[in-house]
């Protein structure tokens, strides 16, 4: 997407100096930054660290992590020491897993000679098949809003309400949840966006700052106004990224998904997931058991950042000190409150049925590394 007129994706690599280069997302909305990674301590805190973030960027970053430790040391020790350092970065995004499992699966086979020149193909492989992925995404998605227009009266948009942050900065590029925003917006559409503030990172900022500097209409509300906004007939469907999806279509996304999928339900608002296929976990089926949800520091919680009067980037404590603090980042969306999974593959029904219907090789080996 652009960024003042000039494209750009989340990560790419730099050929003169040989690494990688991101868009520091720590700093936004408020401070366009890029970092460039040279180590692999520095990509293992560019993702617990959320300097990176979002399932599929997770994903294609560690790709290009295990491309650094390939070209240091291309044995099998040290490639499964850098894949342990990165898999421990962040545990609920699966997208993490399978890259580096996908890389570690392609690498092995191959004399060390040979290793780290595919390894960095494989890099750019990840993210470019990212960006096709999240695009074909964008395009099943726009023919949901364009049903949704049809039956609206004349003048009035279609209004979507997303949680968090499924942009194309928690992508390679064009975002999985607001990929079909950004297509029917290019196709004439007339859409506005609830945009979900999203506590404790306020993700919802950067989903803010992508529609507003693509000119999409959107409004930044707080995570409690969905419910209200949906009881009164503001909202025409509910889109949200995921984390991890299993192969029954629960879906794990940011926390407080669960409850704007409980708050669609009880409006008969349709939810819907944008699911890139690497984002479905297929040995997986019970997800609220068995998906892993990160906790993350409490500071995220007791401190605010934002931009200080004067235009420095400050945090401010909000909560009384002495209290205790949680921060589980995500929740499980019970598979019986999607509507429908958005995957590149067209939409299908959020159950076991509906995910092998589009993806029945990866239902039938479980592996799709
Ligand atoms: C397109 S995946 C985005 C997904 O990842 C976010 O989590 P985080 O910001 O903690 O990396 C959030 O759950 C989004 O829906």
């Amino acid at each position: 997407m652009k960024v003042n007129g000039t494209p750009y994706r989340s990560l790419w690599w730099e050929e003169n100096a040989q690494a990688l280069q991101i868009i520091d997302q720590r700093w936004l909305p408020y401070d366009f930054r890029i970092e460039q990674l040279e180590t692999l301590a520095e990509y293992c805190e560019a993702i617990t660290g959320m300097h990176v973030r979002g399932a599929p960027l997770i994903g294609a970053t560690a790709a290009y992590g295990m491309a650094l430790a390939a070209r240091l040391d291309p044995s099998d020790g040290n490639l499964d020491a850098a894949w342990a350092a990165l898999n421990a970065t962040r545990p609920t995004a699966i997208n993490l897993r399978w890259a580096l499992d996908r890389c570690r699966k392609a690498l092995r086979p191959l004399v060390e000679a040979d290793r780290a020149a595919a390894a960095l193909r494989l890099a750019h492989d990840i993210a470019d098949e990212d960006v096709e992925i999240n695009r074909r995404i964008g395009q099943h998605g726009l023919e949901i809003i364009k049903e949704i227009a049809a039956k609206k009266p004349a003048g009035e948009p279609v209004r979507l309400l997303t949680h968090c942050n499924a942009g194309w900065i928690a992508t390679v590029d064009w975002g999985t949840a607001t990929s079909p925003m950004y297509q029917a917006h290019d196709a004439g559409l007339d859409i506005h966006v609830w945009v979900d503030e999203t506590r404790p990172r306020n993700q919802g900022a950067l989903t803010a700052w992508e529609l507003g500097s693509h000119g999409i209409s959107h409004s930044y509300i707080t995570d409690n106004a969905g419910g209200h906004l949906m009881q009164h007939g503001q909202v025409d469907m509910v889109i949200t990224g995921t984390d991890r999806t299993t192969r029954n279509g629960d879906v794990c996304n940011k926390i407080g998904t669960y409850l704007k999928a409980l708050a669609a339900r009880d409006n008969n608002v349709p939810f819907y997931v944008a699911l890139p296929s690497p984002t479905i976990d297929w040995t997986v089926s019970d997800g609220v058991r068995e998906i892993p949800i990160e906790e993350r520091a409490g500071r995220e919680v007791s401190h605010v950042q934002g931009a200080l009067p004067d235009g420095m980037i400050g945090t401010v404590e909000v909560t009384p000190k002495g209290s205790g603090v949680g921060n589980p980042a995500f929740d499980v969306t019970p598979s019986r409150l999607v509507t429908g999974l958005i995957t590149e593959r067209g939409v299908c029904d959020a159950s076991a049925e509906g995910l092998a219907g589009l993806f029945p090789e990866f239902a039938a080996s479980g592996d799709p590394a």
